[in-house]
């Protein structure tokens, strides 16, 4: 089943200045794709576009009926005078969430995240990593068909990484998709079903790591060797 549809014919941030150029995939329910691509390449902006925080885009991105995706983003945002707890009281009430459920998964997260100390605290006050856990915390809180997540894994302590592949995973097999920015490509290679590549606003590799592989003659590569190859040009 289709979750998400993207087709970019062209796509930026002003008029007459393509930032994007024929970027067009699809995502099924339960696949973890990963966009990859070196810096400058096209990665957020394509985030953008599916999110609508793009001015000028040609094409189109397509939700499936009824889905509902949650955008966890790589810099922290939250309100300043909120705790974590009315933080994730709030997205839970805008999304309808019942008290009994949401309580039991928001403490459960907490724990997970072992943020559950801090959670009649200021997130102003606390440190970049802590910040990101809560932004995890509130995204996996509320269970959306689609995730998509830009680049979560730098500055995060081993712990709360294990924490955040574990959660990615349960919601892959509840059957959640999954758009995943990265740089972090040896991770991406054991967790993502596909990728999509991005080298200059244009998708220059698509699909499966061994469809990859296929396509620059080499069966062992890793995910860096396909990156080396397809972003040289
Ligand atoms: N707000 C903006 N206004 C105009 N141009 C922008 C804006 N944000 C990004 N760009 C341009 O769009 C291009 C793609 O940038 P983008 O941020 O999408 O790359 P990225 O692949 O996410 O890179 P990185 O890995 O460094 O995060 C770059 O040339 C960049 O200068």
């Amino acid at each position: 089943m289709e979750i998400l549809q993207v087709k970019l014919e062209r796509a930026g941030y002003s008029r007459g200045r393509e930032i994007l150029r024929d970027v067009s995939f699809s995502l099924r329910a339960g696949e973890m794709m990963g966009l990859i691509g070196p810096n400058g390449a096209g990665k957020s902006t394509v985030i953008k576009a599916i999110l609508g925080f793009l001015k000028h885009v040609v094409g189109r991105v397509h939700l499936r009926e009824a889905c509902r995706y949650g955008y966890i983003p790589e810099h922290p945002v939250f309100y300043e005078d909120l705790t974590v707890w009315e933080h994730l009281e709030l997205a839970a009430s805008v999304w309808g969430m019942p008290r009994a459920a949401f309580e039991e998964r928001a403490l459960g997260l907490l724990e997970r995240f072992q943020l559950r100390g801090e959670m009649h605290h200021l997130p102003r006050a606390f440190s970049k990593g802590m910040q990101q856990k809560l932004m995890f915390v509130t995204g996996f809180l509320l269970q959306p068909d689609l995730y998509v997540v830009d680049e979560p894994f730098i500055g995060l302590d081993p712990r709360a990484t294990k924490t955040l592949l574990q959660l990615l995973e349960e919601e892959r097999r509840r059957g959640a998709a999954v758009l995943l920015s990265t740089h972090v490509l040896d991770t991406a290679e054991k967790i993502c079903d596909s990728f999509l590549l991005l080298h200059q606003g244009r998708c220059v590799a698509r699909g499966s790591l061994m469809r990859l592989r296929r396509q620059i003659g080499r069966e062992n590569a890793s995910l860096m060797d396909c990156f080396d190859v397809f972003t040289s040009a």
